[in-house]
């Protein structure tokens, strides 16, 4: 069990130190000698008992997130009695006690997993068992208490919460989130019809003339991933778009997280909607109290976390 756990340490810092000379390397072909010279152990996937597809030449994939025993705390300040004096809160800082109006809320706890190009990973859990906080640390929106997360490319996180502008028009924000994604306005005018033709907001009228203020909450979510989705991205992560909108749109979605994983980016997915993780995925990460319950094919891990 020592010896396994050994072995298991020694995988993840060779993962690191080969994320980290990638990182460093300057030019394309130092960053294919490195990926060539990986053995494949390093890209085998660690927990999901299945190895990762190689590329047509038969290359192991490359490994684009790495999480490695990460931990996320949430410290929330409540509001103070009024109690207490400076005797008490220097006892505190001596003591080494936190402040009794601080609640600590350790959301994400010791996960560790490594996800390659080309894979779709659904995240699946009870409700507050810290699977968007996950998204959040991977991102780079929430900092770690303890472990790492090492990334190729800049992750996007595409969720129902994303900023978008309210008092703005669709259409304004169809041009706004395009230029903040990095594409250029040229780029934005071309894919302009594309994403508002993906979202479906003006099949039952001139919707995308109008503030976003006014669309449904599935309104705003579907034009919110037709966005994203306009883009390739490295790592995209969806939290829950897909389960505001009609079944159409699910579709088109789907198709285009498959089109996207082609691509060579891996998506991540969280949602409560078990089917559109069997349908979409071909992974999954099965979270619970903030731990990794399970990683492996996702028809498995949503079976078992199906019959509970
Ligand atoms: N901003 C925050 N401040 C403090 N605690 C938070 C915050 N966000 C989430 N939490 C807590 O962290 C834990 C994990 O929440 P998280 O939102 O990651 O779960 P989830 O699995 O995505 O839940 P759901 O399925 O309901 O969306 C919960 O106990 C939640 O109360």
């Amino acid at each position: 069990m020592a010896d396994e756990e050994a072995e298991r340490d020694a995988r993840r810092v060779e993962r690191i130190e080969r994320l980290e000379e990638l990182e460093r390397a300057e030019s394309a072909e130092a960053r294919a000698e490195i990926e060539d010279a990986a053995p494949t152990r390093l890209a085998a996937g660690e927990g999901s008992g299945e190895t990762p597809r190689g590329d047509a030449a038969g290359r192991p994939p490359a490994p684009t997130v790495v999480v490695d025993d990460l931990h996320v705390v949430y410290r929330v300040h409540t509001a103070g009695t009024g109690r207490g004096n400076a005797a008490t809160a220097l006892a505190r800082l001596v003591l080494r006690r936190g402040s009794p109006n601080v609640h600590v809320v350790h959301a994400v706890r010791g996960v560790s997993f490594v996800a390659y190009r080309g894979e779709a990973v659904g995240i699946i859990g009870s409700n507050g068992s810290g699977k968007s906080t996950l998204l959040k640390a991977i991102a780079g929106l929430l900092p770690a208490e303890r472990g790492r997360v090492y990334t190729e490319g800049q992750p996007s996180l595409l969720g129902v919460n994303a900023a978008l502008m309210n008092d703005l028009t669709g259409g304004a924000n169809v041009v706004l989130g395009g230029l903040a994604m990095g594409m250029g306005q040229e780029e934005v005018q071309a894919r302009y019809q594309q994403i508002v033709d993906f979202s479906g907001i003006n099949d039952k009228g001139d919707f995308i003339s109008l503030p976003m203020r006014t669309y449904s909450s599935g309104m705003s979510a579907r034009l919110r991933f037709s966005i994203a989705a306009a883009k390739n991205h490295d790592v995209l992560m969806i939290d829950e778009a897909l389960a505001t909108g009609d079944r159409a749109f699910q579709k088109r979605s789907e198709e285009r997280i498959r089109e996207l994983r082609e691509e060579a980016g891996t998506v991540f997915l969280v949602s409560h909607n078990n089917k559109s993780i069997r349908d979409t995925c071909d992974r999954a990460l099965w979270i619970e109290k903030g731990e990794l319950l399970m990683d492996g094919p996702a028809d498995e891990v949503v079976d078992a976390y199906e019959r509970g």
